[in-house]
């Protein structure tokens, strides 16, 4: 998996496939609203051991009952990569 900088044609393809998610500031962020504040914590729980597996790691963000995730690679300079359209992805399964 390439930690280089997608172009933001490679990026736009990505994201025709991560409903939800948009890029803005050389990030792909997306938020999810649930029940309450117990089930969005148990949701960026879920996120972080999914993060921590891949050995990347999304920001997350919680108020109330919503979950804030954004993803951006630090080693390509803090802008997107392959490997966050590929976190992204494996959080949409999680969570969607
Ligand atoms: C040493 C370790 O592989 C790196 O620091 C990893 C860990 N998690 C990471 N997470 C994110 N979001 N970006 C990175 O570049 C990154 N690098």
């Amino acid at each position: 998996m390439s930690d280089q900088p997608l172009t933001g044609a490679e990026i736009e393809l990505a994201l025709s496939d991560l409903p939800g998610w948009t890029h803005e500031h050389d990030r792909l962020q997306s938020t999810w609203t649930f029940d309450g504040h117990l089930q969005a914590l148990a949701a960026a729980t879920g996120v972080g051991l999914l993060s921590e597996r891949r050995n990347h790691h999304a920001d997350l963000t919680i108020n109330y009952n919503k979950l804030t995730v954004s993803v951006t690679t630090h080693s390509a300079g803090s802008k997107v990569s392959a490997k966050d359209t590929e976190l992204a992805q494996a959080v949409s399964a999680l969570l969607d």
